[in-house]
């Protein structure tokens, strides 16, 4: 396993959740110490939870992130949220460019960059979420649309400390399906190589998470994969049990 960067097991818990679901996070902070020190934990649950989920986990070894933010900072942006307001919150983290937000909101790569940017003028990190369709790699197109994702919306001068990639196949998402672990291998070295060649010594140094589909079942063989410096994990991050699963996958 490639540990020359510090893995991070984020859970996305998208538009579920509801306060009671505190007790879920309670669980992953109690089952957090096998894994810290080996890994970063982060949870990302929806908007109305970011501030007192960020007070929960106050002073444990889980992060909290946001799921997406708007590039400006305040404003009459109605409905919308900021990276500061994020990291006002208690936000260290934020999920940029995820396929749902691409494809049900239309966000394009230069949006996707604007909120890295703005991610990085608040002070988050944040995890800029790329992968092609299922049609894209069907016609052989899967590292071309990643690399055009990667081009449009990473955040130039990056640093390692303030940005995390993740590969997230779209017909991976939520559908039980996984590429290989060789495939897995052919786009992170892939990813690795581009982010290499634009931020030089830096882009060795950023994280690349996969993410689609990852359970506690797969996530050994997943995270075994060179250049797999972690996971993304949707459905499997809402129950403590399921997250840790995979977690300690690194303990
Ligand atoms: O979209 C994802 C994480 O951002 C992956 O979702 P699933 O783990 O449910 O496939």
């Amino acid at each position: 396993m490639d540990r020359t960067r510090r893995p991070v097991v984020a859970g996305n818990w998208k538009m579920n959740g509801l306060a009671a679901s505190v007790s879920e996070l309670k669980g992953i902070m109690a089952g957090a110490k096998a894994v810290s020190g080996k890994a970063e934990l982060l949870v990302c649950p929806p908007a109305t939870l970011v501030a007192s989920f960020a007070k929960t986990a106050k002073g444990s070894t889980v992060h909290i992130g946001g799921q997406t933010c708007y590039s400006e900072a305040s404003g009459a942006f109605t409905g919308e949220i900021s990276a500061e307001m994020l990291a006002d919150a208690g936000a260290t983290h934020v999920i940029v460019g995820h396929s749902e937000r691409r494809t049900i909101f239309k966000e394009k790569d230069a949006d996707v960059q604007k909120k890295a940017l703005a991610a990085r003028r608040a002070g988050l990190i944040s995890i800029v979420c790329v992968g092609e369709t299922k049609e894209q790699r069907e016609a052989d197109r899967a590292t071309i649309i990643v690399g055009q994702q990667l081009t449009g919306s990473l955040p130039e001068g990056a640093k390692a400390a303030n940005l995390i990639v993740a590969y997230e196949p779209v017909w991976a998402i939520g559908t039980g399906l996984t590429p290989t672990p060789a495939d897995i291998a052919e786009m992170h070295n892939f990813i690795r190589e581009r982010l290499a060649a634009r931020f030089k010594a830096e882009g060795e140094e950023v994280r690349i998470l996969y993410g689609g589909s990852v359970k506690a079942s797969n996530a050994a063989e997943l995270m075994a994969v060179r250049n797999v410096d972690g996971a993304l994990v949707g459905g499997a991050s809402l129950k403590a049990d399921d997250f840790l699963g995979i977690a300690n996958v690194y303990a």
